[in-house]
C-alpha cells in the first residue's frame, strides 16, 4: 500500500502563462531589434539611445532569469493523517529557537506571545523544547519568559482542550468573539484575566526598566543581573524555566510541558558578536546538550505560530519514505498581519510568497529566509548529502545521565561564550555563516550546494505571522538590507554561479540569481524613468512615434 506523505502538484495554468511569456519573449526581441535598428546618428540623442538599449538588454536579461523560476511552480501538500496513521504519537523531538535582540523595539510581551504559541503545537508536549535567545541579555526579556513559564501551565490546556488558533495569547484574545457556552465563556474569562494581568505586569516592568525584589526571590536566574550588566557586555546566561524531564513540570492537569530555556549568550566589546546568525549557532550549541532534537525550527520574535499542526506539517517532508532522506529543509513563507492589501510597498511579498518560492522549489530548492524553517540539526552542522545517510530519529529521545540541572547549565554555559568559536569552522562550516547581512540566504546556498533538498509549504492557513514594515522608511531599510545582502552574496566567493557550479543546477543558480541582481536592477529602472522624461524637455524622442 503505497502512501506518500506528501504530494507535489503543478500550478494551474501553465499552458496559458508558458504561451503569455513566448510573447513577452518576443515583444522583448521586437523591442532590441528597433533598438538597434534606428541608432540615431551621432550627436547628444545618440548616447541616450544607447543607454536605452543597454537598460533594456538587462531588463531582457533579468527577465529571462525569472523565468526559471516561473515556468514551473509547484505546490506541495501534506497528508497528516497519514503521519498520525503511520507514527501515532511515536515522532521525534523538535528544537524550537526564538531570537530577540532588544526588549525596547521588541517588547518582551510580545516576544512570550510568540514563545507560548509555539510551545502550544499540536505535538507531544513532552518532544518539545523551546528555546529563547536575548541578544539583549535584558532582565525584562527573562522576567517576561519566567511569567510565561508559569501561564503557560493555564494556556497549553486550554488551547488543547478547545482547540483554539491562533496560539498566541495576544492574537487569540484580539480576534476571538466570546464564546457563547456559559461553562466555556467562565474558563475563557478566567485565562483572559490571567493574561492581561500577566501583560500589565510585564509592561510596567518594562516601563521602570526595572523588577521588583520580591518577585526575583522567585527564581535564581535573576542574580545574573546582580553584578549591574549591560546588553553589549555580560557572561554567558542560560536558564532551564521548564525542564520537560522533570516529573513535576507539569500543567494545570498535570501533563508535561515543553522544556522551556532562556540564554543570553556571552557578549564582550571586543569580540564580534555576529548578530543572529550568531545567536543561531550558540542556541546550536547549547540546546545539543539539554534536548538535542534531530529537528530544529527557528521563529523572529516578532512571528507567531499561527496555525498548530505545523510541526506535523513539515514532518510529513521529512519522514516521507521515498523522499523525505533528501529534504534538509522545509521553508514556510512570512507572512504579515499589519498590511493593508493595496499596501504600495509591496510589502506582502505577494510574488515572493505565492510565486518564486514556489517556482524556485521546483527546480531543487527554496531559498531558507531566516524564520518559520525546519532544519536537520546534522545539516546545519554541516553535513553532507549522502544517498545512504539515516536520519537518527531517536535523538534527543534517550536522556543523558541522569545530570541534575546545575550540571547541564554549566555546560551549556560554557557552549556560548565568546571565545569558543575562536579557531573553529563555526559561522563557516559549521552552522549559519557569518559576514552577511543574509546570513539566511547565504547558509541555505551553502545546504543546497552540499547536496541536500529543501521544500516550500504555503498551507491555506497561514503558519506564522509577524510584523512587516510598512512605513517608507521601514521599507527602505528592509530592501536595503536584503538587495544589498543578497548582491554580497553575487560578489562575493559564494556566488551562485560560481560556488554552485556543478552542485545545484544552472536553473537553480538563477533563481537565487533573480535576488542577487535585485540591487544592481535599480541603475537601469532609474535610468529608463530619468532619461526619456528628460529626453522629451529635449526634444529627443527614445520610443518610436505613436
Ligand atoms: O544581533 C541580533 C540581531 C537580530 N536578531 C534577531 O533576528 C531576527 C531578525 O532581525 P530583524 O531585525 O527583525 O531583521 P528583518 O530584516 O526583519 O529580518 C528578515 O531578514 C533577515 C535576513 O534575511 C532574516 O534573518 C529574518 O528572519 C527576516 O525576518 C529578530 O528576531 C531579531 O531579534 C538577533 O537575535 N540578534
Ligand atoms: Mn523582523
Amino acid at each position: 500500500m503505497e502512501s506518500r506523505l506528501f504530494a507535489t502538484e503543478k500550478f494551474g495554468g501553465r499552458a496559458v502563462y508558458r504561451f503569455h511569456a513566448v510573447t513577452v519573449f518576443l515583444g522583448i526581441c521586437l523591442v532590441l531589434y528597433y533598438r538597434v535598428t534606428h541608432v540615431p546618428g551621432s550627436g547628444a540623442g545618440r548616447a541616450a539611445w544607447l543607454g536605452m538599449l543597454a537598460a533594456e538588454l538587462w531588463f531582457a536579461f533579468y527577465w529571462v532569469i525569472t523565468q526559471s523560476v516561473r515556468w514551473s511552480p509547484i505546490r506541495r501538500r501534506t497528508f497528516k493523517d497519514r503521519l498520525a496513521a503511520r507514527y501515532g504519537e511515536r515522532l521525534p523531538c523538535v528544537d524550537i529557537f526564538v531570537c530577540t535582540a532588544d526588549p525596547k523595539s521588541e517588547p518582551p510581551s510580545l516576544v512570550i506571545a510568540t514563545v507560548l504559541s509555539v510551545m502550544a503545537y499540536n505535538y507531544p508536549s513532552e518532544k518539545l523544547s523551546v528555546y529563547l535567545s536575548d541578544d539583549g541579555g535584558s532582565i525584562l526579556t527573562f522576567y517576561a519568559l519566567w511569567e510565561a513559564s508559569t501561564f503557560a501551565k493555564h494556556w497549553l490546556p486550554f488551547c488543547k482542550r478547545y482547540n483554539i488558533q491562533p496560539r498566541s495569547p495576544a492574537a487569540y484574545f484580539s480576534e476571538s468573539d466570546k464564546p457563547h457556552d456559559l461553562h466555556v465563556l467562565k474558563e475563557w474569562s478566567f485565562i483572559k484575566g490571567l493574561y492581561e494581568e500577566m501583560t500589565e505586569r510585564i509592561d510596567s516592568a518594562a516601563m521602570s526598566g526595572e523588577i521588583p525584589e520580591q518577585i526575583r526571590v522567585n527564581h535564581k536566574g535573576f542574580a545574573e543581573w546582580n553584578t549591574g550588566i549591560t546588553s553589549k557586555d555580560h557572561q554567558p546566561i542560560v536558564q532551564i524555566l521548564i525542564d520537560g524531564k522533570d516529573k513535576n513540570a507539569v500543567d494545570s492537569e498535570a501533563n508535561v510541558l515543553p522544556t522551556l530555556v532562556y540564554m543570553a549568550r556571552e557578549k564582550r566589546p571586543q569580540y564580534p558578536h555576529n548578530f543572529k546568525a550568531g545567536a543561531m549557532n550558540a542556541l546550536i550549541r547549547v540546546s545539543s546538550v539539554i534536548s538535542n532534537s534531530p529537528i530544529i525550527m527557528n521563529v523572529d520574535c516578532d512571528m507567531y505560530s499561527n496555525n498548530s499542526d505545523s510541526i506535523r506539517d513539515a514532518l510529513c517532508f521529512f519522514l516521507d519514505e521515498a523522499n523525505g532522506h533528501k529534504i534538509g529543509f522545509v521553508q514556510y513563507p512570512q507572512n504579515y498581519n499589519n498590511m493593508t492589501k493595496n499596501n504600495i510597498y509591496g510589502n506582502s511579498l505577494n510574488v515572493i510568497n505565492q510565486m518564486e518560492l514556489n517556482g524556485i522549489d521546483s527546480v531543487g530548492g527554496t531559498l531558507y529566509i531566516g524564520t518559520g524553517c525546519f532544519h536537520r540539526r546534522e545539516i546545519l552542522c554541516g553535513r553532507w548529502f549522502t544517498q545512504d545517510y539515516k536520519e537518527d530519529w531517536d535523538r534527543g529521545t534517550r536522556g543523558k545521565t541522569q545530570q541534575c540541572i546545575d550540571q547541564t547549565e554549566e555546560e551549556a554555559k560554557s557552549l556560548a561564550t565568546c571565545t569558543y568559536e575562536q579557531n573553529t569552522q563555526w559561522g563557516n562550516e559549521i552552522g549559519l555563516k557569518y559576514g552577511c547581512p543574509v546570513e539566511d540566504v547565504i547558509t541555505g546556498l551553502a545546504i543546497h550546494c552540499r547536496g541536500w533538498k529543501s521544500v516550500y509549504i504555503n498551507p491555506p492557513r497561514a503558519a506564522f505571522i509577524g510584523v512587516g514594515p510598512t512605513t517608507l522608511a521601514q521599507t527602505i531599510l528592509q530592501h536595503k538590507r536584503w538587495s544589498e545582502g543578497n548582491f554580497s552574496i553575487f560578489l562575493s566567493k559564494y556566488c551562485p554561479f560560481f560556488f554552485g557550479h556543478g552542485k545545484i543546477t544552472l536553473r537553480h543558480q538563477m533563481g537565487y540569481l533573480i535576488y542577487g541582481l535585485w540591487a544592481p536592477n535599480s541603475l537601469p529602472t532609474l535610468y529608463y524613468v530619468i532619461i526619456p522624461s528628460l529626453g522629451l524637455l529635449k526634444g529627443t524622442l527614445l520610443f518610436p512615434e505613436v
